[in-house]
Parts: C-alpha cells; sequence; structure tokens
C-alpha cells in the first residue's frame, strides 16, 4: 500500500505541448519505462482526451488509439488511464479504449457543467472502469459550487474526484480550502491536478496532499501543457523526503526524465512570459500554443490575446475564440 497514488500525464497533458505529435515509438517506449519504475496509472490520450484530434483543438500525427495500444502492449504493472470530455469524445470511443485494455477513465467537464457527465461516469463503471470525475478550471467556481458538483459525480458513480487548475491559477490556501471541503463532503478519494504556470505546482500538490488528497497527476519533466504540470520525479522525491511513499523508483524516473523524454521535447518546459501569463490570467493551459499562433498571425502580444480571454472568462471548448479575440485586437490597433 502507498500513501499516495500518482497519475503520470505526460502522455496526455504533454500533448498539447508537443502539438499532439506522439508517435506509437514514443508512447511505447515511455509507457514501458514507466511500467519499470512502476508509475500506478498513466493517461494516454490526444491532449483533450479521446476525440480531440480535431482542426479545432489540434489533429493528432498517430491516431489516439493506437497509442492507447501500445501503451497497454507496452505494461504489466502500471494501468493506462484515458481522458474523456463530454462533447469531444463520446461513449463508443470510451468502450473503443476499454477494449484496447484502458482501465481507468477521467471523465472531465468545466467545473461548473458535472452534470453532463453522467453518463459517460456510469458507462465507465458498468465498463468495470476505475472513474475519475475530472472538475477542470476549478478556480472558476467558489468552493461550494465545487462541492456541489463534485457531489454529482460521486452520485454518479465516481471513485475519485478531481480538484484541476487547468489555467495554474489557484494559489495554496485556495487549494487548501478546496480539498478540504470535498473531504469534508464526499466519502470517496480525492485527487489534485496542477500546472506550474505560477511555480505553484508542487507547493499545491503538497497542500492538497496536506488536506487529504490521496492522488496527485505529475509530468514527467513537466512535460504537459503550459508550464507542465507538477514534475513527477520532483514530487517523489519530495515526498519521499517527507517520509509519504508512492512506491515509484525515483532514479528510474529521473533517467526516464533526461535520457527519453528531454530529447523529444521542441524547449525545454519552462515558465515562460506566456505560460506565466496563462497562471496571472486564469487562461486554461492548453491555450498557450493556439494564443502563439494566433500571435503571429495577427502581429499581436499573446500576453494582451491571454489577458482578454481571461477577462472574457473564455473555458475549454472556446478555442475558436481565441482567433476572434486577435482579430479584434488587431483591428483595435489598426484604427488608433
Ligand atoms: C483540454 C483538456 C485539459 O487539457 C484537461 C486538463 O489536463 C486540464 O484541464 O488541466
Ligand atoms: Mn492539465
Amino acid at each position: 500500500m502507498t500513501d499516495i497514488k500518482i497519475t503520470e500525464v505526460a502522455l496526455r497533458d504533454g500533448s498539447h505541448a508537443i502539438r499532439h505529435q506522439y508517435t506509437v515509438d514514443q508512447v511505447r517506449s515511455i509507457a514501458k519505462a514507466l511500467n519499470e519504475a512502476r508509475v500506478p496509472y498513466i493517461e494516454v490520450s490526444h491532449g483533450d482526451g479521446l476525440g480531440g484530434s480535431t482542426l479545432q483543438y489540434g489533429l493528432s500525427k498517430t491516431n489516439e488509439l493506437e497509442l492507447v495500444e501500445a501503451a497497454v502492449d507496452a505494461v504489466d504493472f502500471s494501468k493506462i488511464a484515458v481522458l474523456l470530455i463530454p462533447g469531444i469524445g463520446t461513449i463508443e470511443d470510451l468502450k473503443e479504449a476499454e477494449k484496447l485494455g484502458a482501465k481507468m477513465a477521467r471523465i472531465a467537464t468545466h467545473v461548473t457543467e458535472a452534470d453532463v457527465s453522467a453518463q459517460h461516469i456510469q458507462t465507465a463503471k458498468e465498463l468495470g472502469m476505475e472513474t475519475v470525475g475530472f472538475l477542470m478550471m476549478s478556480h472558476m467556481a467558489p468552493t461550494e459550487k465545487l462541492v456541489e458538483q463534485a457531489k454529482l459525480m460521486e452520485s454518479y458513480g465516481a471513485d475519485i474526484v478531481y480538484v484541476v487548475d487547468s489555467a495554474g491559477a489557484l494559489l495554496p490556501h485556495e487549494v487548501r480550502a478546496r480539498i478540504k471541503a470535498l473531504k469534508h463532503e464526499l466519502s470517496c478519494d480525492i485527487g489534485f491536478h496542477g500546472h506550474n504556470n505560477l511555480s505553484l505546482a508542487m507547493g499545491n500538490s503538497l497542500a492538497a496532499i496536506e488536506e487529504g488528497a490521496n492522488r496527485i497527476d505529475g509530468s514527467i519533466r513537466c512535460l504537459g501543457a503550459g508550464a507542465g504540470n507538477t514534475q513527477t520525479e520532483a514530487l517523489i522525491a519530495v515526498l519521499d523526503r517527507m517520509g509519504i511513499t508512492t512506491g515509484i523508483d525515483l532514479y528510474k524516473m529521473m533517467d526516464i526524465a533526461e535520457e527519453i523524454v528531454a530529447p523529444i521535447l521542441p524547449k525545454p518546459q519552462e515558465i515562460t512570459r506566456d505560460s506565466l501569463t496563462l497562471g496571472y490570467a486564469g487562461v486554461y493551459s492548453s491555450f498557450l500554443l493556439h494564443a502563439n499562433r494566433a500571435s503571429e498571425k495577427f502581429g499581436i502580444d499573446s500576453r494582451d490575446i491571454l489577458i482578454e480571454l481571461g477577462e472574457r472568462k473564455i473555458v475549454g471548448g472556446q478555442e475558436d475564440m481565441i482567433i476572434d479575440v486577435a482579430a479584434e485586437l488587431a483591428s483595435q490597433k489598426a484604427n488608433v
């Protein structure tokens, strides 16, 4: 028994950072190595979950079900998880992934929209999958609303409900309040998924653990959207120093980060002015590369685009607004 169960998300959240260009060979070798390091859960999907490969979200190089199959074939210890956002992916996608051997379903909704997850959570349970309710953009709802939505997911059958800091905007005391309330009001396990845009992913993960979360997401070498997630190998080291067990081999994780993951990064995962703006403005981490493209196309500073998206409270699924906002800012600039 370990104290904290870690889900490694680089093969799903990291898909945003590499523009969904994972190959079967990359996924196979990373999954095999993570399995050898005894990572309990490895998430594999398009960055926006099953069915995400579209013009709106970004086309995948490889059909994600082939990636799921490669990951399943490469492991004999780790469980493969898939992410599904109702409306982007369907129940049929989930059934396909389960047939290929995925054992965990993470059903993700905007923090105020949990009711759209009912049939997906129920189906995942019927398929015998361990099932997560994943409340994205958790900074956008007060704690009482988050609790209400988490209770819905629990009532549909979720085994675990996650506070998801999609924008990396939550401050440690805000994480604490949310996790504490969920621990008090729910009976299922509670998880936390952070992004490092404000350099708070590690601190926030520790705050979540102190308040009773026992499921934490990490991305090796910070390979996640924006500035990445809580860096998995660093989290394992810190928890080990705290006397908290994860069951994961630290040296093996360090080697995977250095020798397998770092070489595939288009550039190192850092807190840049743009990723910092994501956290500062409370914008979806997955919007980063879309905003960079719009910035180049319209000659507008990506920070201005991101700040405006934050002010308009644009959420996942509204990626087309990134172009709209950039075009509007460009026309305002032309008219002054
Ligand atoms: C767009 C889906 C998103 O990347 C899911 C996630 O990891 C998050 O909200 O942080
Ligand atoms: Mn994420």
